[in-house]
């Protein structure tokens, strides 16, 4: 039995023969193995697996195992039998889920990943059962784990307007009963219970999390009831699909179990059938088979197919949480449901806009999986020279803590993308081969301390992609076009040129720009815009329009792109006197002294709730607008600061929650980030450092980074590239007023950058401002100073050559210039070092100790005294940085008072911008 992987050339149609065993169907393929390198052969689908042919097409990836091999005239076919499994795409990571709920109703797969998962008492309940299910497999005592359990969902009952009380007895129903056939053996297993396990296959391009495995075998808990005496199709499949995934952990189950956890409730003389709680099935090989191929099915649908109706599955719409989302998405977009409709199909340019951004947003999606395929793909090395694994890691010790597990290593070299709070794959070895769980990350540094539920040898921490952006992305999309209110729609649809109230009232009487940005802010019936380069006052101008638009009465919501920004805004309403917000994030990505801000969601639902709903002024990131707390919450306006960094649907996050809008921004920084857009190729490029690293440490709730895709820039991914603030500044200039005050450079630094970004509109605050110099620093012996930083701007060439992604001269004559710098007073934490690359970061950074050294993308927002930038590129102009100008931009206007390049002069001058860049550094 062979194994044939690769993609596929043709795909045959399907016909019928006759055999020994009567009429069966076969398609024949050609396929290309051993990843396309060996010439096309013939392989033959018999059977179900002919259904293969019915959705995949010429450029597939094909995987085939267990097929027979035999010679037919001369040549060698291949064909399957009756233990051979075919996997389509198999780097595609389906979600088990999602194979269920495609079983169940196609269309409900669909609405699924549109509108993502709204608030209801059902799945709130589910999820407390299932947490207590857990607890209890780990030993834990009813009466605590409900308490607790219920007390941690304290603001997700309160929006429900929940009864603590209630919920606890509910629960409880639920929960002795799990409890007393626990104790009872009637759920046999003694200690071989394993609680909520992720499974990741390599082989069937599966993922999922199995609430437990007993003895090898998949338990899957149903808080419904059901009182037939096999299980659920759907909860089969289920079932089935975790069963696929250990089976190639070499634990090849033949039962799975199903536990109802209602039957328990159910009085015995009312109802009937079977009241038992636990079922167990034999997973044969037609049902692993069957899964198999939905998922398949799942992998290889594109997202230009049409929508499913839900016809095509025997779905009953009567009990479904779905159906008004399904009437709404039915009636909005024109499509037949079995549900029927709700509402007026959208507008011809509304419903164009939707399918434009629904298709790019797919294409993200892969570009996320590909992601994933890298666990497995790339060696340990790699992974870790592309800083998405900490490995080699020594073990030292294990401890037990309230039923969860603290693990520790050492770890020589704690350099990655990896962030405190960040949630991983911590492992024995192998992320996928080897035991792994999943683990929150407490501590990083020569000792790493990580929490999981499971004990594990940790050995190897690995990023572990998210979902999570592209999801929110869809929601918000639904939110905002199928679910908005029309007029809210005009301006972003162009209907309408955004309208403006007079406001007579001086808010900030020494800076005219900012105060006319809070008149329009306040003043606004639709949207303003407020355009900040660096260092205008944008977080300043933010709390003062904060501030202005609460007395007015109007409840604020706002957000930003990254976690920094938000906390930031904060903190600048504090410095103004206000202090009556509440700040919605994970504990991990608030900072420090915002966390007495922070909403708990622990605690009594109706305060919780109250906290949330009465706040003039709530904080999040965009990410975490699309949580279904934040979309149960309504404001007046809703405030985004670093909207040039977004993409429209990420924005759409924000602005679904409010009737009118303030965007905050400069255009000309950095672009949003859009995996399936990049084109650079290798991971260790500046763009691929992007999300996790601008959100600042923070980014437990923001998308995970994913390496770019070689997919090249696609008008799909073109439509993310822009943000919204940059397509409404274009389309409604009236809308905007551009800060152009700065109160952080030298005249002299940000003359380049007011001259090539901003029309030349720039200028310095003040005289002082404008007039910094180095030797102003108390600190600083003004003789003692090397050469460039005499100067406000410098240009040193060292002659170097790039060997890679570094330039070793430029490492040595920037390790010299800093050393010189600080023997002349420069204190070390006020120089910045920035490079387009993070190897070359790294060289330097090892160079000189306690000096910041980053990539441009973990420096925009941020302003050192002294900055030098690397560019590293010798010959030609091959490198991120120069993909787009903004990132120059934003390196070049992140020093106040000294700024100095180091780069070869012949390669810069090639292209006009950067010569005009040399000849004013000069
Ligand atoms: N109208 C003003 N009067 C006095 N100081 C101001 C004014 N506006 C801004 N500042 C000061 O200028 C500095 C920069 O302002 P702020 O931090 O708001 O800039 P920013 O535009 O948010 O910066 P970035 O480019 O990093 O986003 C701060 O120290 C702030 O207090």
């Amino acid at each position: 039995m062979t194994e044939l992987r690769g993609p596929l050339v043709e795909v045959g149609e399907k016909t019928s023969v006759s055999t020994d065993y009567g009429e069966r169907d076969l398609v024949e393929l050609t396929i290309r193995p051993d990843d396309g390198r060996a010439a096309p052969v013939t392989l033959t689908l018999w059977g179900k697996w002919t259904e293969t042919a019915e959705y995949t097409e010429e450029g597939m990836e094909l995987l085939a195992v267990d097929v027979e091999e035999e010679e037919f005239q001369g040549e060698i076919q291949y064909s399957t039998t009756g233990d051979s499994r075919i996997v389509v795409e198999p780097d595609y990571l389906v979600n088990v889920t999602d194979v269920r709920s495609w079983v169940q109703c196609p269309r409900m797969h669909y609405l699924n990943k549109l509108s993502g998962v709204p608030l209801n008492y059902p799945v709130i309940k589910g999820t407390i059962v299932h947490e207590v299910f857990s607890d209890l497999l780990r030993g834990g005592d009813v009466e605590t784990a409900i308490d607790e359990r219920v007390a941690e969902a304290g603001l997700d009952l309160g929006l429900l307007d929940r009864d603590a009380d209630e919920v606890r007895a509910d629960v409880a129903d639920h929960a002795r009963a799990i409890d007393g056939w626990l104790r009872q053996g009637t759920l046999d297993g003694g200690d071989e219970w394993r609680s909520e396990r992720t499974l990741l296959s390599e082989r069937y391009g599966l993922k999922g999390r199995a609430d437990a495995v007993r003895r090898g075998s998949p338990v899957e808990l149903k808080t419904g009831k059901n009182t037939n005496s096999e299980p659920r199709f759907q909860d089969k499949v289920q079932v089935a699909c975790y069963a696929l995934l250990l089976d190639e952990m070499g634990e090849p189950p033949d039962t799975g179990t199903l536990i109802y956890t209602k039957n328990a409730a159910l009085d015995r003389n009312e109802a009937d059938g079977d009241l038992s709680p636990a079922k167990d099935f034999s997973l044969s090989d037609g049902l692993l088979e069957y899964v198999l191929r939905q998922r398949n099915e799942l992998a290889a649908m594109g997202v230009d197919k049409t929508v499913p109706t839900g016809y095509e599955a025997n779905a009953t719409c009567n009990y479904c949480f779905e159906q008004d989302t399904c009437m709404v998405v039915s009636g909005r977009l024109d499509q037949e449901s079995k549900a029927g409709g709700i509402g007026d199909p959208l507008p011809s340019e509304e419903r164009a806009y939707f399918e434009r951004f629904y298709r790019a947003i797919e294409d993200e999606r892969r570009a996320v999986h590909r992601e994933y395929a890298k666990l497995w793909t790339q060696s340990a090395a790699e992974r870790a020279a592309a800083d998405r694994a900490l490995v080699d890691l020594e073990p030292v010790g294990k401890n037990e803590v309230d039923g969860r597990w603290e693990l520790r290593a050492r770890c020589d070299d704690p350099v990655s993308k990896i962030r405190e709070g960040d949630v991983v794959l911590a492992s024995d070895g192998h992320p996928v081969r080897g035991t792994a769980e999943m683990a929150r990350v407490i501590e990083l540094g020569d000792e790493v301390v990580v929490e999981t539920d499971e004990p594990v040898e940790l050995r190897r921490l690995d990023v572990y992609p998210s979902e999570m952006g592209v999801d929110g992305m869809l929601t918000a999309l639904h939110d905002a076009v199928l679910a908005g209110d029309q007029e809210r729609k005009d301006v972003l649809f162009g209907r309408r040129e955004p309208e403006f109230r007079d406001v007579d009232e001086t808010f900030i009487d020494n800076n005219p720009a900012q105060d006319r940005a809070v008149r329009m802010a306040v003043g606004a019936d639709d949207c303003a815009l407020i355009h900040g380069p660096p260092g205008t006052g944008k977080t300043y101008t933010i709390a003062r329009a904060i501030r202005a638009l609460v007395d007015r009465g109007e409840r604020v919501l706002l957000s930003a792109f990254t976690n920094r920004a938000v906390d930031n805004a904060l903190e600048a309403l504090e410095e103004q006197g206000f202090t009556e917000f509440v700040r919605v994030g994970t504990e991990s990505g608030v900072r420090e002294d915002m966390q007495d801000h922070r909403l708990e969601s622990r605690g009594d639902p109706e305060a919780r709730a109250r906290e949330l709903r009465e706040a003039p002024v709530v904080a999040a990131t965009t990410a975490s607008c699309g949580s279904r707390v934040l979309r149960e919450t309504e404001f007046d306006v809703a405030l985004v600061d670093e909207a040039g960094q977004l993409t429209e649907p990420a924005t759409l996050a924000a602005l679904a929650l409010a009737d009118r809008f303030v965007l905050v921004g400069d255009h000309q920084q950095l672009p949003p980030v859009v995996q399936s857009a990049d084109t650079a190729s290798d991971g260790t490029s500046a763009s691929d450092d992007s999300a996790a690293a601008r959100s600042d440490g923070g980014h437990a709730d923001v998308q995970q980074p994913i390496e770019p895709s070689p997919s090249g820039g696609s008008g799909r991914a073109a439509d993310l590239s822009r943000s919204l603030f940059e397509r409404l500044a274009d389309e409604h200039p009236d809308a905007s007023v551009l800060l152009d005050t700065q109160y952080r450079m030298a005249q002299r630094i940000q003359a380049y950058s007011s001259q090539e970004f901003y029309d030349g509109a720039l200028r310095p605050a003040s005289g002082a401002v404008a007039a910094q110099h180095v030797s102003d620093l108390s600190t600083v012996d003004a003789d003692a100073l090397p050469d460039p930083l005499r100067n406000r701007v410098a240009f040193v060439d060292p002659d170097g050559t790039a060997r890679g992604n570094t330039n070793p001269a430029e490492v040595t004559a920037i390790t010299e210039l800093v050393e010189r710098a600080v023997e002349a007073g420069v204190p070390r934490e006020e120089i910045g070092v920035i490079a387009p690359f993070r190897a070359q970061a790294a060289a330097i950074r090892r160079e000189i100790p306690a000096v910041t050294v980053d990539t441009v993308d973990r420096f925009q927002g941020s302003a050192k005294e002294v900055v030098i930038v690397s560019f590293v590129a010798t010959g030609d102009l091959d490198s991120p940085i120069f993909e787009d100008h903004r990132r120059v931009n934003v390196a070049l206007t992140r020093a106040k008072k000294a700024l100095v390049l180091v780069g070869d002069e012949n390669a810069l001058a090639s292209d006009e911008r950067y010569a005009r860049m040399v000849d004013w550094a000069k």
